[in-house]
């Protein structure tokens, strides 16, 4: 009998590497022929997963608030693939929604395949939150993905044609989001809009997924969700540059998650290789949301966590 008590436990090293920017599981051309709409395509993961898309042959069509954003991003998109056009729109409008379809329509036609990804956030403890802060929020992140996903399906079912819906969600639509409960309360709506549209939608030939990333820094987050992961890593990190190193070592695979993780993930969702997958909500987090210690760590009140002083009313 081994006596494996006795023999030295190599060091834990995370999970593999991805592979390298440029890459592909899916052929070549996959997407060929194909519109997709991102919306937030201008920026951060969107715009990764737009960049998967575009790769594969796609014309993109990527929409948001600021104008200047996306024509930053459309020039960097245009050079992997297909062509690329952008149209500013606040999804929070249904008519300005419906206006970004038109605009889709009239340049390389009907959207096959629609990415919800624009959303909004910022932490801040419930009791501090006033009631236009949870609406933005919410309206952002679950009214605009509604507006976007119902247009996108009364369009194909009036034209008797298949489309894919991807909504970017995340974990703590099934977890709770303490300090952002008015995201993790939009979240859990974005979740359940993908099941119950997933079954509406099924027999017109529509597909509704959701796709959750895990932590994925990136250039283009905002000053307040940077502002947490600061709160998350001693400061010292921060001044040397080491910020990531500590961050990863706080995930269970041992690093961060690479954007083009999600993009590669939401051009599979879409493609002819997963037509039976609706309705589903994959995460791609390393397993991060999943983790518990063996103790429980000592609970810190959000307001502690975010050095607030007590509640003043
Ligand atoms: C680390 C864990 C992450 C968990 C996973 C989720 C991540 C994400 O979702 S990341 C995506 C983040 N990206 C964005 O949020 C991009 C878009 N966001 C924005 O443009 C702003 O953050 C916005 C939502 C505040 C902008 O919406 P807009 O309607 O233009 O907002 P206003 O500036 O008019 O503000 C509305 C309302 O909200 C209050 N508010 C804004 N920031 C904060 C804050 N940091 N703390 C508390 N309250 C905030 C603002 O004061 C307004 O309320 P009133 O003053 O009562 O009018
Ligand atoms: N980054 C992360 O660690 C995580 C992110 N997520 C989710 O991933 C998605 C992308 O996040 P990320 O790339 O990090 O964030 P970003 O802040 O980079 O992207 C948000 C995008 O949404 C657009 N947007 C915001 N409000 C509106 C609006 N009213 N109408 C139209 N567009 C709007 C913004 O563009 P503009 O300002 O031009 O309108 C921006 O392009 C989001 O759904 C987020 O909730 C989930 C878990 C973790």
């Amino acid at each position: 009998m081994t006596d494996h008590a006795s023999e030295p436990t190599p060091p834990p090293h995370g999970l593999p590497a991805p592979a390298p920017a440029g890459a592909s599981a899916l052929p070549d051309g996959t997407y060929d022929g194909t519109v997709v709409l991102v919306t937030g395509g201008g920026t951060g993961l969107g715009k990764a997963i737009a960049a998967e898309f575009a790769r594969l042959g796609a014309d993109l069509v990527i929409a948001s608030r600021k104008e200047e954003r996306l024509k930053a991003a459309r020039d960097e998109l245009a050079g992997l693939g297909g062509r690329v056009t952008s149209v500013p729109c606040d999804i929070r409008d249904p008519d300005r929604v419906a206006e970004v379809f038109d605009a889709a329509q009239e340049a390389y036609g009907l959207p096959d395949v629609l990415v919800n990804n624009a959303a909004a956030n910022f932490p801040v403890p419930a009791e501090d939150m006033s009631p236009n802060a949870w609406r933005s929020v919410v309206d952002i992140t679950l009214s605009g993905t509604f507006f976007m996903t119902r247009e996108f399906g009364r369009r194909h079912l009036a034209a008797g044609t298949p489309g894919s819906v991807i909504s970017i969600g995340a974990s703590y639509a099934w977890t709770g989001g303490p300090g952002f409960a008015h995201s993790a309360a939009a979240k859990a709506g974005v979740k359940s809009l993908v099941e119950s549209l997933a079954v509406e939608w099924g027999p017109y030939g529509i597909q509704v997924n959701g796709l959750v990333p895990g932590l994925m820094p990136h250039e283009d987050m905002t000053a307040d969700i940077r502002g947490n992961l600061d709160r998350a890593t001693p400061a010292q990190e921060h001044a040397s540059g080491d910020r990531q190193r500590e961050l990863s070592s706080r995930q269970p695979a041992l690093r961060v998650g690479a954007p083009r993780e999600l993009g590669w993930a939401a051009a599979f969702l879409a493609s002819p290789y997963a037509r039976f997958i609706t309705g589903h909500t994959l995460v791609v987090d390393g397993a991060n949301w999943q983790r518990r210690g063996l103790v429980s760590p000592e609970v810190v009140t959000v307001r502690e966590q975010m050095g607030r002083g007590p509640f003043e009313g």
